[in-house]
């Protein structure tokens, strides 16, 4: 393996260049000439150079789906987008809400060595939303579990929600809340407005979302915990987790990159591709959505990378699965939407997806580039634009709804722990990632 990596040239995020000396996992040297020589040595002329970029919120099947994806599958896919570290979502087969299954997930991550692999722990057993899950069994264990959601579903009961507020903040973590009121979603099918009305598709009104991040974040409040909202689709969102900030509320939140640039309007074409959950909203909910990650109202950007296979989509929509692959294109995607846009610079894209989402998973040490730090680096090319293809994607299931798109921008190495899990823009073998880590996991 190359033990030592030598990029040349590259662009930091702050806009200075300089050369990248890696040796042994570290990175030993940052920005100005290196004097030294490398095993490897990667020109970087043109490049940008992020720290590995981190999902806070990633669906990666394995147990019990692994039809959609798994565990090595799910991380190839990050690397391709330029993660290093990903957090995987609880609604698994069994459901990740016992110290057993998070440990296989974390193991499984290890092996694979693409990206760490930190599992989110149930918050209620079986995501049935009915008894609190084994939180501080799942939070001691190997896996280190910091951060508790229901994915997919909502944590609807709120004394339960309470509990559980309650109970993470006793080792500092946090409840990543799927904000959606069931009884206002019954068979919801796209964003309720004019739109759903024309189309004859049940409705998903804002409300349903904006009424359960208005009680939790005064549940945080009341009991002094940590909160971290999913998904945020709508302008209203926005205005109550300005103002829960406003009003010194420890609360975060995130939003996809896909509802970031696409609206319901693509519903029109019956694609289901273009399902999910949260559905698309309108222009308006975009436009605000972009404003509060411009003005730090949103912390992060995270996929929801939530993969299924072809016989789930290419349906009806009433029976089609919610949910977009998202790993290989959020980078591409935040560039077009917000970089290109002139709403942030790059320092801003190493802060929403990288330092930010690995400090409130509490990953320690991630999401930044320093000497004596780990080598998770993202190597970017900002200059490209393509047509996003199928060949795009690396993980197993194809359901993006960025296909036939032009995107700016293309991720052309990732090195995950000082070892390269993407080359000159090709995912590595997996045999030899796996060699690479077991290396790294013995300390060499
Ligand atoms: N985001 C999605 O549309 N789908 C998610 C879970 C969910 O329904 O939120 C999935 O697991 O498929």
């Amino acid at each position: 393996m190359s033990e030592s990596v030598l990029v040349t040239g590259a662009t930091l995020p702050s806009g200075d260049r300089g050369d990248i000396l890696i040796a042994d996992g570290i990175i030993r040297e940052l920005g100005g000439l290196s004097s030294q020589t490398a095993d490897r040595t990667i020109d970087a002329e043109g490049l940008i150079a992020l720290p590995g970029l981190v999902d806070l919120h990633t669906h990666l099947r394995e147990p019990g789906f692994e039809q959609s994806e798994t565990v090595l599958t799910g991380t190839q896919a990050a690397a391709a987008g330029g993660f290093t570290a990903v957090f995987a979502m609880a609604n698994t087969l069994p459901v990740s809400d016992t110290a057993g299954v998070v440990e296989q997930v974390y193991s499984l991550g290890k092996q694979a060595g693409y990206a760490t692999v930190r599992p989110i722990g149930a918050v209620t057993r079986g995501l049935e939303g009915e008894q609190l899950s084994e939180i501080g069994a799942m939070a001691h264990s190997r896996a280190q579990v910091r951060v508790f959601s229901d994915d997919g579903k909502c944590v609807h009961d709120s004394l339960l929600m309470r509990r559980a507020l309650e109970y993470v903040s006793t080792f500092d973590g946090v409840i990543a809340q799927h904000a959606q009121d069931p009884r206002l979603t019954e068979g919801a099918q796209m964003n309720e407005g004019a739109l759903s009305s024309e189309l004859g598709l049940k409705g998903w009104p804002a409300v349903a979302e904006e009424s359960i991040i208005a009680r939790d974040v005064l549940l945080a409040e009341h009991v002094g915990a940590r909160l971290h909202i999913c998904h945020l689709s709508t302008a209203g969102s926005v205005e109550v987790i300005r103002w829960a900030k406003a009003r010194g509320i420890n609360v975060t939140a995130e939003a996809t990159p896909h509802h970031l640039l696409l609206t319901e309007d693509l519903v029109r074409s019956y694609d289901a591709r273009y399902k999910v959950n949260p559905p698309l909203r309108r222009d308006e909910d975009v436009h605000a959505l972009r404003a509060a990650v411009a003005d730090g109202t949103i912390d992060i950007i995270a996929t929801d990378h939530a993969p299924h296979p072809s016989e789930a989509k290419e349906c009806e929509w009433d029976s089609a699965a919610f949910g977009m692959v998202g790993l290989e294109s959020a980078l591409p995607v935040v560039q077009t939407a917000l970089v290109e846009t002139g709403l942030i610079g790059w320092d801003d894209v190493a802060r929403l997806l990288s330092k930010a989402p690995a400090t409130i998973g509490g990953l320690a040490g991630a999401g930044e580039l320093r000497v004596g730090g780990v080598a998770d680096i993202t190597l970017h090319d900002p200059a490209a634009s393509s047509v996003f293809g199928l060949g795009d994607l690396a993980g197993k299931s194809l359901n993006s709804p960025f296909l036939d798109m032009t995107l700016s921008g293309s991720i052309r190495y990732t090195l995950h722990n000082g070892y390269l899990t993407v080359d000159d823009g090709a995912v590595v073998a997996a045999d030899t990632v796996a060699a690479y880590a077991a290396r790294f996991n013995e300390g060499f």
